[in-house]
């Protein structure tokens, strides 16, 4: 079935009808004869990049290589697209860095942990966005987290995405000298999920400032890593400032993740579910099945958007089923 793009649901923000492209804010680039992305295993000489994804129109990513596979097959199932879910190839399958799934106008991809991870990753997928001319992509990390004084399972919609001092940028070393950028969000965007979140069953979900750290334990004040030097008395105080000022959950990517979109013109959500509680303890554990569906939450979701965007009938579907590591 062809698939249409919505340009509006309603009431959002009216940055949404422009017709954006992807910018590159690199001024060599284009002058270069070919462009490997060589994370991707994708190259502009080898591969016809308009072609195979110039319609792209919603770019999920996530850390986990087989949550993004199951994110794939999810949407394929949930588009009504011809064919076998479980058919769809990986497009990066040439190399192990990442994987990508193509599934009508969805990317989802795989980014890894941490803020150099999903850098590298974004870098190349904004280039292959911008060589496909690609115009009006929208992004989702769909991911988890850390929650500070929420039940877990709650989905945090971003507001800001802030450092570790609450800040809401991100700092990139660049020839020896630190560049500081913004991490703002697409605000109408985050109120339209939420209001996707009211129409699901049992999807609990907020908007606040999530924190991204460059560090699990230590980074995020777990009493429980090879190394700890504070107190629980010091790391409660530090959780506390982080709530005050507005932090509801604590994740790795999502500054800089906020950045490199603003910048290159392109539409943003960070979508993370909590997996605990850090108020109440730094261990995960949560039974294996019981996260497994927290985890689905913020695929529910944002499929539930993706629907809404192309006119597709909304129907309660179960959740992704195939087996997704955490
Ligand atoms: O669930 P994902 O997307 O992997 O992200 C979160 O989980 C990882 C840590 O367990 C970090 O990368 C953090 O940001
Ligand atoms: O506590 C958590 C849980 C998931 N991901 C994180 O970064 N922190």
């Amino acid at each position: 079935m062809p698939l249409k793009l919505l340009k509006s649901t309603g009431n959002e923000h009216n940055e949404y009808t422009k017709d954006q492209e992807v910018h590159v804010m690199n001024p060599y680039l284009d002058s270069m004869e070919e462009d490997i992305l060589y994370h991707f295993s994708l190259s502009t000489r080898t591969h016809n990049l308009p072609k195979m994804f110039g319609d792209t129109k919603f770019v999920c990513v996530g850390g986990s290589a087989s949550r993004m596979k199951a994110f794939a097959e999810f949407m394929h199932q949930e588009l009504g697209l011809s064919g076998n879910a479980g058919d769809i190839q990986d497009i990066c399958a040439g190399t192990d860095r990442y994987c990508m799934y193509k599934v009508g106008p969805v990317l989802s991809i795989s980014h890894g942990m941490g803020v150099p991870s999903i850098s590298i990753m974004l870098h190349e997928l904004i280039k292959l966005l911008h060589h496909a001319r690609c115009r009006d992509v929208i992004l989702f990390r769909i991911g988890t987290s850390g929650g500070i004084g929420l039940p877990p399972g709650t989905v945090v919609i971003t507001d800001k995405a802030v450092d570790s001092f609450f800040q809401p940028q991100f700092e990139q070393v660049v020839l020896g000298q630190v560049i500081v950028r913004s991490t703002e969000l697409d605000k109408g965007l985050a109120q339209e999920l939420l209001r996707c979140s009211g129409e699901l069953p049992a999807l609990p979900a907020i908007i606040s400032n999530t924190m991204c750290t460059f560090d699990f334990y230590e980074g995020q004040g777990r009493l429980d890593g090879a190394l700890c030097s504070f107190s629980p008395e010091e790391k409660l105080e530090y959780l506390h400032k982080a709530h005050k000022a507005g932090v509801r959950n604590i994740e790795m990517e999502s500054t800089v993740f906020a950045a490199m979109c603003h910048i290159c013109g392109l539409r943003a959500a960070v979508v993370c579910v909590t997996l605990l509680d850090r108020f109440e303890g730094d261990q995960i554990s949560t039974p294996h099945d019981v996260l497994l569906e927290y985890q689905q939450r913020p695929q529910c979701l944002v499929s539930h958007f993706i629907k809404k965007r192309l006119g597709l009938p909304i129907m309660p579907t179960p959740p992704p089923q195939t087996s997704q590591g955490m």
